[in-house]
């Protein structure tokens, strides 16, 4: 549905433009709409239908409603339209790319790598659609038989941040539809269109109605409230900060809610003084600077050991300047705008605090002269423990290098966080690396590589950046419940 009062973005389809919400297998118009802006220059991409609390609850009736159908597909009747689903993903992805890039503003080439990362689930759990496998107990009578059944867990509730507008949800989805769950997702209001061009390829995929649907709304609280006190939703899985991950496990807490929770970082980058120092340096570029920084796994405090943290700040410093800020439709560009203002102002308060505590620029510091929410990628060195930037995730394209001395003292550092998603470190010792490995405290580490999604692998962190994982073959688990009959008299 295209909207007449915007400049059509180059799409070799149109019709993936699409500003209805989804629900039931029907594309919804709302009287109220909100506009869906481009972050490089303001421009408005398009105006979308506006859901309130009312139409969430429709929402949810239609995948109530539609649960005990779609479970009844086999899995393999499932792993099929899904398998075209990907199929569908990956022939569009230029024009879903150029979507995301419209609505969120990374680099074309970035957004078309994260709508094949996001098929990428799409592909796997059609795949693990055919193997949800139960289990035979060994009778623990003699006319006992015990057997293992893996059942969806029913309606799930999706919230999902800004940042991969189209991947985040396709980690979800993919596994939740794969099992037989049916699913209502809510967007980022930033961000709406990439999750319902997603809706128009699973139509189109064969789908059936009720078990996929997109409510884009400007409400994300009241949203969010129905989501997690609504007793027909029988998991909430979210992607976002911990502050609104805590926010949500609260409002869960009155009817017991599975969740799974993909919060926020605050993730440790280690050189050793045993590693390959260029190999160091291109995985902290793609580990700090992925995304413009705006990703959960970024290195956000990136420590050097003494011996070699001159000549890692220098190779660093010069690998920045190489990074080419602008347009993310414009030919070249590696960075782009970042989300919004408040973003922005963040970097500039960790760079101000850092600073004022004896930090030090060699590279950026300041808002580009492209003005708007452009930011030079920039580098600090002298940082301490004690700064805002050790302790907080910046979520943007500031590398803050903090000097250690040896192994105990530098693990200590990077355990000391409340958060423990991703961590990594480059070291060519073997002793070391599974020591420094086995100690980090966070979900995922990355050794001698700045990047590490993958849907093969599974994604997820501990203490305060959450619950579960999503992606592996782990990825299913979380969508499932675990029942078992025990069947007497069998004599
Ligand atoms: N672990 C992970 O994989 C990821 C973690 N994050 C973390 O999220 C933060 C940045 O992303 P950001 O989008 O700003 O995070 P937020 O937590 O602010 O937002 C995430 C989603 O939650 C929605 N939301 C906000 N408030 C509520 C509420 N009260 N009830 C229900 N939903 C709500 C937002 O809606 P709206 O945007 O419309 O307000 C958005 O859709 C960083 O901390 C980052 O680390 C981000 C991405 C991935
Ligand atoms: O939203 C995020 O930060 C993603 O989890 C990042 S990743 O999956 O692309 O690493």
């Amino acid at each position: 549905m295209l909207d007449q009062n915007v400049k059509p973005l180059n799409l070799k389809d149109p019709s993936l433009l699409e500003t209805r919400a989804y629900v039931n297998g029907c594309w919804v118009e709302n009287d109220t709409t909100f506009a869906v802006t481009n972050p490089a220059n303001g421009e408005v991409v398009a105006h979308v239908a506006d859901l309130d609390v009312a139409d969430t609850r429709a929402a949810i009736d239609a995948a109530y409603d539609a649960k005990a159908g779609w479970a009844e597909w086999t899995g393999k009747e499932r792993a099929a339209v899904l398998r075209k689903w990907f199929d569908l993903m990956v022939e569009n992805v230029d024009d879903l790319a150029t979507i995301l890039t419209a609505e969120m503003g990374k680099p074309w080439p970035e957004a078309r790598g994260e709508i094949l990362y996001g098929a990428s689930f799409i592909e796997w759990f059609a795949e693990e659609a055919k193997r949800v496998y139960g289990d035979v107990i060994p009778g623990h009578q003699r006319d006992k038989r015990i057997v293992v059944l893996k059942q969806p867990v029913g309606v799930v509730g999706s919230i999902t941040p800004w940042n991969f507008p189209n991947a985040m949800i396709a980690r979800k989805v993919a596994p939740a539809l794969a099992v037989g769950c049916t699913f209502v997702a809510r967007p980022a209001e930033l961000t709406p269109l990439s999750a319902l061009a997603m809706a128009v390829l699973a139509e189109r995929a064969g789908i059936p109605a009720g078990a996929f649907n997109v409510i884009p709304s400007t409400d994300a609280a009241g949203v969010g409230q129905e989501l997690c006190a609504n007793e027909k939703v029988a998991k909430i899985t979210f992607t976002g900060s911990t502050r609104v991950g805590k926010i949500l496990m609260r409002q869960c807490s009155d009817t017991i809610k599975k969740m799974s929770l993909e919060l926020g970082g605050n993730a440790p980058f280690i050189v050793f003084d045993d590693a390959d120092l260029d190999a160091a340096v291109e995985g902290a570029m793609i580990a700090k600077f992925r995304n413009n920084g705006q990703t959960c796994v970024c290195a956000n405090r990136i420590y050097v050991q003494a011996g070699v943290y001159d000549a890692f700040a220098a190779k660093l410093k010069e690998r920045v300047q190489a990074l080419n800020v602008g347009d993310g439709f414009a030919e070249g560009v590696t960075t782009g705008p970042m989300i919004n203002e408040a973003a922005v102002k963040k970097v500039e308060a960790h760079i101000a605090d850092a600073l004022e505590k004896g930090a030090e620029v060699i590279e950026g510091g300041a808002r580009s002269d492209l003005g708007g929410t452009f930011f030079q990628p920039t580098v600090l060195t002298g940082v301490t423990p004690d700064m805002v930037v050790s302790r907080e995730e910046t979520f943007g394209p500031l590398a803050p290098l903090i000097r250690f001395e040896d192994e105990d003292d530098v693990v200590r550092l990077a355990n000391d966080s409340e958060f423990g998603l991703a961590g990594y470190f480059y070291s060519r010792d073997i002793g070391r690396i599974w020591r420094v490995g086995e100690r980090l405290e966070t979900g995922m580490v990355g050794v001698n590589t700045g990047l590490i999604s993958t849907e093969v692998a599974p994604f997820g962190g501990i203490k305060q950046s959450g619950l579960g994982r999503e992606g592996s073959k782990y990825g299913c688990d979380d969508f499932l419940e675990i029942k078992y009959m025990c069947l007497g008299g069998i004599g």
